[in-house]
C-alpha cells in the first residue's frame, strides 16, 4: 500500500511543481496595467528614488503630480522630463508640481485639494517622499523621535487619507507606499527610522484589508539600500544632519532599476514587494523563525558599530 502510495505521490508532486512554476512566468510575462494617461502622484519627487520614480512613469505615458518641499527643485525634475520626452514610445504630458512639506499636517489636506485640481481625478498615490536618522536612543531627543515619525508616517497617512474618498467615490485607484527592510527588520542606531517604517508597513497593511471590496489595491515596497541622498539627509540624536553618504548607501541600488521595479508592481497591482538582496531577505525570515538569532545578530551589530565609533 505504502509503495502505491509513494509511487502514485511523486507524479502528483512533480506536476504541482511544474503547475507553480508555470503559473510564476505567466504572471512574471503578464503586461500588467497600462499607465498612459493615468494620473500618478508622487511625494519626494526631487531627487532619488522619487525622482527616478518620475522618470519611469512620465515614459510610460502618465500625467504626473510631482510633490515636494522645493519649488525650484521639482521644477528642474519637470524641465529635464520635459527635454527627454522626445523618442518616447507613449504619449507624455507635463508633469504638474505641488509643494507641501508633509511634517506639517495642518497643510496636506489643502494639497491633497491642490492635486486633485490638476486633473480631477488620481489613479496612482506614490507615498515616497521620507528622511533617515541616525543615533543612539539614549542620546536622541524626543522631538527627533516625532519629527521623523511626521514626515515617514503622518504626512504619508494624511495624505492617503485626503486622497481616499475621491478614490473610494470612483471605485478606483491605487495606493502605494515605498517604505524600507526596516518596516520589516529593525536594526540598532536607526530607532526613529525603523518604528516609522514598521508603523508604515502595519498601517498600510490594515488599509489593504479595508478598502479591498472597492477595488482599490494597496502596494507596500521594501526596498534594501538605494544609492541616493537619504543617508546625506539623515537627522542624527539633535536633530542636526548627519550629511556624510555613507558606504551602505553608496554601494546601495541603482535608483533607476527600483524605479523600474515600482512601475512593475504598481502595473501588476502587487501587494507587498521585498527589493533586497539575499541577506537582508535571510534576515526578514531569522526575525520571524529565529527571533533569539536574529537579536543576537543585532546585539553583534550594534556591539561592531560602537567598537567602530570608539576607534
Ligand atoms: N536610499 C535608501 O537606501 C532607501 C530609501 N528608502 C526610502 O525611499 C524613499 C525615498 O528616499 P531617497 O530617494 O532614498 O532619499 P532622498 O533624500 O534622495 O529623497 C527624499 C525625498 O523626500 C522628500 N522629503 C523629505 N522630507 C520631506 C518633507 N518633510 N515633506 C515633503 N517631502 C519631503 C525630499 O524632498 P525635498 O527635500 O526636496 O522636499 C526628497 O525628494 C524614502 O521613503 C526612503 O525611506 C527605502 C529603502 C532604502
Ligand atoms: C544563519 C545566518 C543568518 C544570517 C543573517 C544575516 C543577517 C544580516 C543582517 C542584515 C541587516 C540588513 C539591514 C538592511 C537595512 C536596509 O537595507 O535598509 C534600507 C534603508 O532604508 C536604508 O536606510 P539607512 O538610513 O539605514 O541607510
Amino acid at each position: 500500500m505504502e509503495r502505491v502510495m509513494g509511487g502514485g505521490m511523486l507524479p502528483l508532486v512533480l506536476a504541482s511543481v511544474g503547475v507553480l512554476v508555470l503559473y510564476r512566468i505567466l504572471v512574471r510575462r503578464r503586461p500588467g496595467a497600462a499607465l498612459q494617461d493615468a494620473v500618478v502622484v508622487i511625494t519626494g519627487a526631487s531627487s532619488g528614488l522619487g525622482k527616478e520614480c518620475a522618470r519611469v512613469f512620465h515614459a510610460a505615458g502618465a500625467r504626473l503630480v510631482l510633490c515636494g518641499r522645493d519649488a525650484a527643485r521639482l521644477q528642474q525634475v519637470v524641465q529635464e522630463l520635459k527635454a527627454n520626452s522626445t523618442g518616447t514610445q507613449h504619449q507624455t504630458y507635463t508633469p504638474s508640481t505641488v509643494i507641501f512639506d508633509l511634517a506639517d499636517t495642518s497643510t496636506v489636506h489643502r494639497a491633497a485639494e491642490e492635486i486633485l485640481k490638476c486633473y480631477g481625478q488620481v489613479d496612482v498615490l506614490i507615498n515616497n517622499a521620507g528622511i533617515s536618522y541616525r543615533g543612539n536612543i539614549l542620546d536622541t531627543h524626543l522631538s527627533v523621535q516625532r519629527d521623523v515619525m511626521e514626515t515617514n508616517y503622518f504626512g504619508p497617512i494624511a495624505l492617503t487619507q485626503a486622497l481616499l474618498p475621491s478614490m473610494v467615490r470612483r471605485r478606483s485607484g491605487h495606493i502605494v507606499v515605498i517604505s524600507s527592510v526596516q518596516g520589516k527588520i529593525a536594526i540598532p542606531y536607526r530607532s526613529a527610522y525603523a518604528a516609522s517604517k514598521h508603523a508604515t508597513q502595519a498601517y498600510f497593511d490594515c488599509l489593504r484589508a479595508e478598502i479591498e471590496h472597492y477595488g482599490i489595491p494597496v502596494t507596500v515596497i521594501s526596498p534594501g539600500y538605494i544609492r541616493t541622498n537619504l543617508s546625506l539627509n539623515a537627522v542624527t540624536g539633535d536633530g542636526s544632519k548627519h550629511g556624510v553618504v555613507d558606504k551602505t548607501t553608496a554601494m546601495g541600488s541603482d535608483p533607476r532599476d527600483v524605479a523600474q521595479a515600482v512601475l512593475k508592481a504598481v502595473r501588476h497591482r502587487s501587494k507587498d514587494v521585498v527589493l533586497a538582496g539575499p541577506l537582508p531577505s535571510l534576515a526578514i525570515y531569522l526575525r520571524t523563525l529565529w527571533p533569539a538569532l536574529f537579536f543576537k545578530l543585532m546585539a553583534s551589530r550594534a556591539r561592531k558599530e560602537r567598537k567602530l565609533k570608539d576607534e
